[in-house]
């Protein structure tokens, strides 16, 4: 055994989303968004799930904050609802939404630990995608409006902030693979999204500094770690491809103010360009203090033509593989960690690392020794990281609780506590009780 001691001021954490868990779909002045409609698409969500309640925590937040005492936790990552906030989408504002989470925020600040807001984490007012989403303009202002809301209310009871969750999944996953919400599948719709997101980051990133906010703001990537299955170039290119439009595809923009050159290129090949205006580049590249990774797992890949818009394919290796078919592999984090800091020793947050492991209730407790495993895996390549001198500066680990895995529905469960979604009853798994033991410890033994 080995036992792998963390930094004093490491932040230990969980992490959630506000459409996954806050249920009330229709309380408090809600509005309609993109995922209530796609959920009640037929065919779109598994067995037609939906949010309307979810885990109810906007009812139970009380509840759920008792447990991150229990657990030890020292950082909550969470997202707010831009339809609580403004239910169209770019109209008046709704007071209701903003004295929820002031009710939620007061009672995590009380409870000693850190909220850590998302204020996009895929919501968004279904009024802004019927005029175009993310690929119209307005919808950029709109967040802009949305974000100074939140800015201005939140100021000094907020101190980390993330403006969007996983770029990628926002563009690619839900506007040219359709998987997410809206469900688009076209490159060209895709490419929009991610540049008119790009804009609308940079732009909050300039309220936020004008405005005095306090804390620090930053955004969060999801990560594809991928390696070649052979020597031969294309497959090392198929590979670059899926890295680069995980990270590069905004990481470059924002740091860069360019767009990866060899990417821009394999685009224009699909008839595809980004639609960059006048002045874009220098609002989106605003300085930020932060950045949030989500790792689950790493492919093995090769080239394919027919692999869609990257032809690049993810070949089973046969690896051990979470409940949602994942390889488990946390080699792939480390890997990245040090591919990041092309970008510079920035300081990061793994806002989101879990895995999903569908066991359940047996004589009142849940086994879930793979999940176990998995965390030790990864938090002790989390220590090397830190060892190697990346700022690597804390850990959330997805999920505080099961919930809502968007088109997965809730047969896909990632939380540390289970949750019974009849009677909402909240139940901490084995897993939480030795995520509970490494935060007490700051340390963790694994038997890598
Ligand atoms: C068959 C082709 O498949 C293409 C890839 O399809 C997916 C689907 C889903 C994901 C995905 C899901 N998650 C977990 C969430 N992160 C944010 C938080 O809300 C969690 O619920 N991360 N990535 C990636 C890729």
């Amino acid at each position: 055994m080995t036992i792998f001691q963390f930094p004093q001021d490491f932040r230990w954490g969980t992490a959630t989303a506000s459409y996954q868990i806050e249920g009330a779909a229709q309380e408090g002045g809600r509005g309609v968004s993109i995922w209530d409609t796609f959920a009640r698409t037929p065919g779109k969500v598994f067995n037609g799930d939906n949010g309307d309640v979810a885990c109810d925590s906007y009812h139970r937040y009380e509840e759920d904050i008792e447990l991150m005492k229990k657990l030890g936790i020292n950082t909550y990552r969470f997202s707010i609802a831009w339809p609580r906030i403004i239910p169209d989408g770019d109209g008046e504002i709704n007071r209701e939404g903003l004295d929820f989470y002031h009710r939620f925020v007061d009672k995590l600040l009380e409870a000693g630990i850190e909220p850590f807001c998302t204020l996009y984490h895929w919501d968004l007012p279904q009024t802004l995608e019927d005029i175009g989403g993310w690929g119209n303009r307005r919808t950029v202002d709109a967040f802009v409006k949305y974000a100074e809301v939140i800015f201005k209310e939140f100021s000094g009871k907020i101190n980390f902030w993330l403006t969007f969750n996983e770029p990628w999944c926002i563009a690619f996953l839900s506007n040219l693979l359709g998987i997410h919400a809206p469900g688009n599948k076209d490159l060209q719709t895709s490419i929009n999204v991610a540049h008119g997101l790009l804009v609308a980051h940079g732009k909050a990133v300039q309220s936020f500094r004008r405005l005095g906010t306090t804390g620090q703001i930053g955004i969060a990537p999801n990560v594809c770690w991928a390696e070649p299955y052979s020597k031969s170039p294309e497959d090392q290119a198929a590979c670059d491809r899926s890295i680069a439009l995980n990270t590069d595809w905004f990481l470059d923009p924002i740091y860069k103010g360019s767009y990866p050159q060899f990417m821009v290129d394999w685009f224009a090949e699909a008839g595809a360009t980004v639609p960059i205006q006048e002045g874009d580049m220098e609002i989106i590249s605003q300085p930020i203090d932060l950045l949030g990774i989500n790792y689950y797992t790493m492919g093995i890949n090769r080239f394919n033509p027919e692999a869609g818009a990257l032809q690049s394919e993810e070949v089973d290796m046969g690896l051990t593989k979470t409940d949602i078919g994942w390889p488990v592999e946390s080699r792939g984090l480390y890997e990245f960690m040090h591919y990041l800091q092309k970008y510079g020793n920035v300081d990061v947050y793994i806002t989101e690392n879990g895995a999903c492991i569908n066991d359940d209730l047996e004589n009142g407790k849940i086994n879930d020794d793979r999940r176990i495993a998995y965390y030790e895996q990864h938090l002790a390549q989390i220590h090397r990281i830190i060892n190697d001198g990346i700022n690597l500066k804390g850990y959330m680990a997805w999920s505080l609780m099961d919930n809502f895995e968007w088109a997965e529905g809730y047969r896909m469960r990632f939380g540390l506590v289970h949750v019974d979604y009849r009677s909402l009853v909240r139940t901490p798994k084995e897993s939480f009780y030795w995520y509970q033991n490494v935060i007490k410890n700051n340390w963790v033994e694994t038997r890598i």
